[in-house]
């Protein structure tokens, strides 16, 4: 379970709790601190507050260990390497995924820079699901995405979190918020959060 307690960043002050296996759907309008959220729990901001996962504190661990069990995936991932599995560790056993995300399997060796916006957000999801992270902190995963490649998306989440994978995923689209969460969070101006359910 990951535990937030009175975490504050800039304007924000939010608890909640997070279960294993439960997706929450993170609403509120532009600018409202949503991204300001996912960063720090991520714990890739400075931030003040106490947030645990099981009851660790994520203090007592390194920050690089923290992020491959509580990982943030940026609306726009970040890329550092020339080709698309350079970033992998395990490029083939990443393939399954990338099929199911609906890109080619030659797609390894292509450039970074040929790459569309949603087959970016795509590989970056694939980045992110290979480490098997406990929780997953979702910046608007599909907004750049048709349909079909955003039902991939709900679909391949949908699985982590009956497999017990905790995760906080924003959204604009009030019907995907219902669809994937079973809780949905609304932030307001004041940088606090309130509950709605679907
Ligand atoms: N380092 C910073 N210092 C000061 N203000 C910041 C900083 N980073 C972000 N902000 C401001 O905090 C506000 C919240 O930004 P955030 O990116 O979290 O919004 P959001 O809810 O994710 O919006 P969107 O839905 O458009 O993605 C914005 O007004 C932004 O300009």
């Amino acid at each position: 379970m990951l535990t937030v307690r009175g975490l504050r960043r800039l304007h924000l002050s939010v608890s909640f709790d997070l279960q294993d296996g439960e997706c929450v759907a993170l609403q509120g309008p532009s600018g409202v601190g949503k991204t300001l959220l996912l960063r720090s729990i991520a714990d890739l901001d400075p931030n003040e507050g106490t947030v645990k996962l099981d009851g660790t504190l994520r203090e007592a661990m390194p920050a690089p260990a923290w992020r491959t069990r509580v990982t943030y995936l940026a609306a726009e991932p970040g890329w550092w390497s020339d080709t698309v599995q350079e970033h992998f560790t395990a490029w083939d056993d990443a393939l399954p995924l990338v099929a199911r995300l609906g890109l080619p399997d030659g797609c390894g060796p292509w450039s970074i820079q040929r790459l569309s916006t949603g087959e970016r957000l795509r590989l970056g999801l694939v980045r992110a699901l290979m480490l098997r992270s406990r929780v997953l902190l979702l910046d608007e995963p599909t907004s750049a995405l048709d349909p079909a490649a955003a039902a991939a998306v709900e679909g391949v989440i949908a699985e982590r979190v009956s497999d017990g994978t905790s995760v906080l995923w924003t959204t604009h689209d009030g019907a995907q918020a219902r669809r994937v969460g079973a809780r949905i969070f609304v932030m307001r101006p004041d940088g606090r959060i309130e509950e709605n359910r679907p």
